[in-house]
């Protein structure tokens, strides 16, 4: 079939359910984006999975979150424990969840529900130079797409947890949309003016080490984030196995603007979940023309945005797989 006729087939498909036509809105946008994604009119989406990546940032020791970096090796046991908002969104769900170290400092974890695979005890502080090696960047690209490829995942959701870690972003962001740094920089965890002040110095001058970079392995590099390094690979390794993949909120889309940036063909399998209430987030998803399904509000990051919308994206699916037609209902089409 060529891609002209998949389009008019599946369209027809959307259009012949019982339903007027366009009335499910962007439902039917998000089937028919599945069935593009699985190259099927009849596209399975049962099973999900949500990869928490969790690393510390050698910026965070400048003042630029409300929160200590200690919260990010705690927070790790906590979704060992499963205790935090993913683990509950998660089983509500019916999500499979997974949390990878991707570089939290204090080392590996002796429990068995994390899996250990760091790059270093925390990133450098790109204040004073790059925040990790090519290598190190490297390594976190490939093992994140080792893990974008494993199972048999229909979709895959990757959420974050770092300490300092929207700062990390916000630089990203800087580099790759072009954006002024002061419209991006937000509050993150919850800082008050006075830190709010400090993370704009120090963003500031840890932006003006690099003026006009813009190449997304050099950004990943500079201004780091293991965890980010991490979301991009599996991110491309997701879209080469044609997985569906549920993107967070503020870091996970920074992501998947590096992701993207590397290679465009990945943006086709991206849902969007949500809009963040970290200001920088809306020109991320301008950059990569997406318009999120839901603004709530959040900015609690560990991919929670994204577990929210996998029941809206399987009932998509449900409605071009179940739905009757106006043909098998024996019910009447337009005057
Ligand atoms: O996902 C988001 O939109 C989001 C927005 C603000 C904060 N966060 C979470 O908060 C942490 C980073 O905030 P901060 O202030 O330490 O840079 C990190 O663990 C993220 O998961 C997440
Ligand atoms: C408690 C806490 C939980 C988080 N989850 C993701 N980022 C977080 C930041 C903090 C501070």
């Amino acid at each position: 079939m060529t891609d002209q006729d998949f389009e008019a087939a599946l369209a027809a498909r959307i259009d012949g359910k019982t339903k007027p036509q366009g009335a499910l809105g962007r439902i039917e946008a998000l089937a028919a984006q599945v069935a593009r994604v699985q190259q099927t009119l009849t596209p399975r989406l049962q099973s999900c999975c949500l990869t928490i990546f969790a690393a510390d940032h050698g910026i965070a020791r400048h003042g630029v979150s409300a929160y200590p970096s200690e919260v990010t090796r705690q927070m790790v046991l906590n979704f060992a424990a499963g205790g935090a908002a993913a683990n509950v969104f998660c089983k509500v769900n019916d999500v499979a969840l997974q949390v990878v170290n991707s570089g939290v400092i204090g080392g590996r974890f002796l429990v068995p529900e994390v899996r250990n695979l760091p790059i270093a005890e925390g990133t450098a502080c790109s204040l004073e130079g790059p925040a990790m090696t090519r290598a190190q960047r490297d390594a976190a690209l490939a093992a994140g797409r080792d893990i974008g490829q494993e199972g048999a995942w229909d979709a895959v959701a990757f959420g974050e947890m770092g300490i300092g870690n929207t700062s990390a972003a916000t630089l990203i962001a800087h580099a790759l949309t072009g954006s002024e740094l002061d419209a991006l920089i937000g509050r993150g965890t919850g800082l008050d003016d006075a830190g709010l002040a400090t993370k704009r110095r120090v963003l500031g001058q840890a932006a003006a080490r690099r003026p006009g970079l813009t190449d997304p392995d050099e950004a990943l590099a500079e201004f780091g984030g293991f965890e980010i390094a991490m979301i991009a690979g599996a991110m491309l390794g997701a879209a080469e196995a044609r997985r569906i993949i549920l993107v967070d909120g503020f870091i996970a889309t920074a992501a998947a603007l590096i992701a993207v940036r590397m290679e465009p063909m990945c943006r086709d399998a991206m849902i969007f979940a949500h809009r963040s209430a970290e200001p920088g987030h809306q020109a991320i998803l301008d950059a990569l023309q997406a318009e999120p399904l839901l603004d709530l509000g959040l900015r609690l990051g560990e991919g929670t945005g994204a577990v929210l919308v996998w029941p809206m994206v399987k009932s998509a699916v449900a409605m071009l797989n179940d739905m009757a037609s106006f043909d098998s209902a024996g019910v009447s089409g337009r005057v």
